[in-house]
């Protein structure tokens, strides 16, 4: 990483719920911000060297992963997740200049993913409006100030500060307390040292010619008492039926029953890509059996050792 001024990229521009997560863990002074108009584009100034981090969404309490993330990072060159960040969320509907009131509203515009968590509203107050997709809940805004193309957007309250466009209706989220979980990614490198308080990502291509496949990877897991805070299969994109399961676990790599764990897994599913360990955002700790304990690896190789070595 560039030592005096590090790069992050985001999905931009300025005000987007990712860039909240960024300066989370990042300040603007001593380092520098590049806005992407694409999760994918921001991957790919990672891997081309543009940039040494880049802040990207991965997963919503509402509408759940973000798949642009999740099969980038499984499908495309190695990366390195470093860092997670947890934001609430909460989206205004922000006007154009001259619409006055939701009786104005017509055509809305904001991200897929906002849309899918205040569709309930819309349905229930502006049930004739048309929606379009943007890039962003900020890039759908922006367009407000550009033309008349949009009367309104969903956004963040920051955008409405940022650009003055007049708020029409607060709070239009359908389920309150909503949470979107972001990631910090690099090329791949060391791993953040062990916190006691960690995660693991992992990616597993599902051989659809291997009966019982999804119960071996689980397998692997329980047996050894690593606990998954998440699991969802995505399709390959190579053909029906090609799917790979993206893993979430308590735990980081140093740990034996993590370790005991991903090796079993690579014995029987060489394609296994490991994507980081890095502290968990709630810093809560894994709850650890005491015979899966590092203490209680240790014991049993140094057993099976002197057993060898009789
Ligand atoms: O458009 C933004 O503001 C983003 O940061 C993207 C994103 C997402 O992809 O889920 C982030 C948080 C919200 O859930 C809605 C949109």
């Amino acid at each position: 990483m560039s030592p005096e001024r590090p790069r992050y990229a985001f999905l931009g521009p300025e005000g987007t719920f990712t860039e909240a997560a960024l300066r989370r863990v990042a300040d603007e002074e001593g380092s520098e911000f590049v806005p992407a108009a694409s999760v994918i584009s921001a991957l790919a100034a990672v891997r081309a060297g543009e940039v040494d981090r880049a802040m990207v969404p991965i997963e919503n309490s509402v509408e759940g992963g973000v798949s642009a993330t999740l099969d980038d990072i499984a499908l495309g060159d190695e990366l390195q997740i470093l860092a997670e960040v947890l934001v609430p969320i909460s989206f205004v509907l922000v006007g154009r200049s001259g619409v006055t009131g939701l009786g104005d509203v017509r055509r809305i515009t904001t991200h897929p993913h906002a849309w899918a968590q205040v569709r309930g509203w819309a349905e229930a107050t502006l049930p004739a409006a048309e929606f379009t997709p943007a890039s962003s809940t900020a890039a759908g805004a922006r367009l407000l100030l550009e033309g008349a193309a949009f009367d309104a957007a969903v956004c963040a309250p920051l955008v409405a500060e940022q650009t003055g466009l007049p708020v029409l209706a607060e709070r239009v989220e359908d389920v309150t307390g909503a949470v979107t979980r972001f990631v910090l990614v690099s090329r791949p490198g060391s791993l953040p040292a062990p916190t006691g308080s960690d995660k693991t990502t992992l990616t597993v291509p599902l051989p659809n010619d291997h009966p019982g496949a999804l119960r071996e990877i689980l397998d692997q897991f329980a047996t050894r008492g690593v606990n998954l805070s998440r699991i969802e299969s995505r399709p390959t994109g190579t053909g029906l039926g090609q799917y790979f399961f993206s893993i979430d676990l308590e735990g980081h790599l140093a740990e034996e029953r993590v370790g005991a764990a991903l090796a079993a897994l690579h014995r029987i599913f060489p394609g296994v890509r490991f994507l980081g360990s890095y502290p968990r955002a709630e810093h809560r700790a894994a709850v650890v059996a005491p015979h899966t304990s590092d203490e209680a690896y240790r014991a049993g190789r140094e057993w099976v050792e002197g057993l060898r070595g009789r």
